[in-house]
């Protein structure tokens, strides 16, 4: 009888080309995904070296880091930014690779559109030179994001070095309770186990609680599984994914669609596989989170207050704390309840997807944004939004007082126009509260979607699940 095999043995086994004998080997990228901000400089080290870009029909590219999101933009945004679009916009040109540029419909955030447009797999590898490439292991790929120096390695050759990682399974148990959502598993499961809690792992996230998760909902987890320190974090595929991709554009499609799905069912995991690392994580009492520090791992429940570094055993713990809590503006001991809010950002590759703008609207429908504040809604890609629109979510989103943008990164990451200011306080959807990270001394309280909307509703945060009448 066979050993039994995980996911991520069969998809690594699947990919080796050669062993390079030093314990690293080359796998076959089956998918490479470019954006604006880190593909120039590989184009350039390409160019210098003579060397072209060996699959293009796997390579697809898309502006979404600096670009604007205001309605009617042009490729200009921040000082840099139109030079970068438009080097792209060449380099995809003269290497004939498929560009999702401003004006298409199919322009977003690279981790929103590779699986809306069927160009991430099950069981397939794809990389990108981004570290939020995990997002699609929602689909059961291996995804892991690359440096601008690998993603040259990956053009000229279509493969990559990597050392097989050691696996984890995290098992999420129980039955989520009515108005939780995934974002708040994930920032629970990080907030137990540490930004270091999954370093260097290739993750597979299993259990019930997983497996009802919607495909959208799968991502958001997979999303943030790079803060957990994982190389890659994946889900198995199974029916919810498969009716997710049927029918999409670069979907295998007629008589290559029942083989395909045959193959991806194959994929899961076999019974006893063996994980270096095990982690379980019941969800059955699971509360609304919301960030209190500078960390992802910084997170409470929303009824919870901020903790006190002087009861923290770790000096070097300790240190962070007190930091975060100064950086943050906040006190120990100051209930997140309450705490007044100065802007709130709903979008970034952790949650700007359809169901995530739907969660948002059932909260805002009938409510407005509180006076002085300030909200962004940012749909991931074009396609996003034109959902978002048949649907009616955007007038729910600008008759409550916030604007309805372009997709693009926005207000994640302070690469473009879209920052926090000094001091502000935002309730944001993304997936990092760093220092500075909206903006150069924005103030990020992470959270999810229906979160942030109860928030730019109340003015503060606040537990969605008690606003007045309900959601
Ligand atoms: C610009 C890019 C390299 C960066 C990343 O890799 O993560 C960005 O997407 C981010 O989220 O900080
Ligand atoms: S939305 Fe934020 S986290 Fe995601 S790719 Fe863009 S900058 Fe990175």
């Amino acid at each position: 009888m066979n050993t039994p095999r995980s996911i991520i043995d069969k998809i690594w086994d699947q990919h080796v080309v050669a062993d390079l004998g030093d314990g690293r080997v080359l796998l076959h990228i089956d998918r490479h995904m470019l954006h604006e901000v880190t593909s120039p400089q590989a184009y350039a080290g390409l160019a210098a070296a003579g060397r072209r870009l060996r699959r293009p029909d796997l390579t697809f590219a898309t502006a979404d880091h600096i670009v604007s999101t205001e309605n009617g933009r042009t490729d200009d945004t921040v000082p840099g930014g139109p030079e970068m679009i438009r080097a792209l916009r060449a380099n995809a040109e003269a290497t004939g690779v498929a560009l999702f540029d401003l004006g298409d419909v199919r322009q977003g955030i690279v981790h929103v559109i590779a699986p809306e447009l069927g160009i991430a797999l099950p069981g397939a590898t794809l990389v990108c030179g981004d570290s939020h490439t995990s997002t699609v292991g929602a689909l059961g790929a291996m995804a892991w994001g690359i440096g601008t120096s690998e993603v040259e390695h990956v053009m000229a050759t279509q493969t990559a070095i990597l050392r097989r990682p050691p696996t984890m399974r995290i098992t999420f148990s129980g039955t989520r309770p009515a108005g939780v959502s995934a974002k708040d598993m994930v920032l629970k499961l990080i907030a137990t186990i540490g930004t270091a809690g999954a370093t260097g792992y290739g993750v597979e996230y299993a259990g019930p609680a997983i497996r009802a998760l919607s495909m959208e909902e799968r991502m958001t987890v997979c999303n943030m599984s790079v803060e957990l320190g994982a190389r890659f974090g994946l889900i198995a595929p199974d029916e919810v994914t498969f009716a997710y991709l049927q029918g999409r554009p670069f979907a295998p499609a007629g008589d290559l669609w029942e083989p395909a799905v045959a193959a991806w069912r194959a994929l899961a995991s076999d019974p006893g596989a063996r994980f270096d690392a095990e982690i379980e994580l019941d969800v059955s009492s699971l509360t609304p989170q919301v960030s209190w520090g500078t960390s992802p791992q910084d997170c409470i429940g929303v009824g919870e207050t901020v903790p006190d570094p002087e009861r923290e055993a770790d000096p070097k713990r300790r240190q962070a704390m007190r930091r975060a809590l100064d950086y943050i503006g906040l006190e120990p001991g100051t209930p997140m309840r309450d705490l007044p809010v100065d802007m709130v950002f709903i979008g970034s590759c952790t949650n700007s997807r359809i169901e995530d703008l739907r969660a948002a609207a059932a909260v805002l429908k009938g409510r407005r944004v509180a006076a002085g504040l300030r909200a962004l809604v940012v749909p991931g890609s074009g396609q996003v939004r034109r959902q978002a629109e048949a649907e009616g979510l955007d007038r729910v989103f600008t008759a409550a007082g916030f604007e309805w943008r372009e997709p693009g990164c926005s207000m994640c990451a302070g690469m473009n126009a879209d920052r926090v200011p000094p001091g502000k306080r935002c309730v944001a959807t993304s997936n990092r509260n760093f220092e500075g990270r909206q903006g150069p001394g924005a103030r990020t309280h992470l959270a999810s979607p229906a979160t942030a909307a109860a928030a730019a509703v109340a003015g503060r945060i606040v537990d969605v699940r008690s606003l007045e009448g309900g959601v």
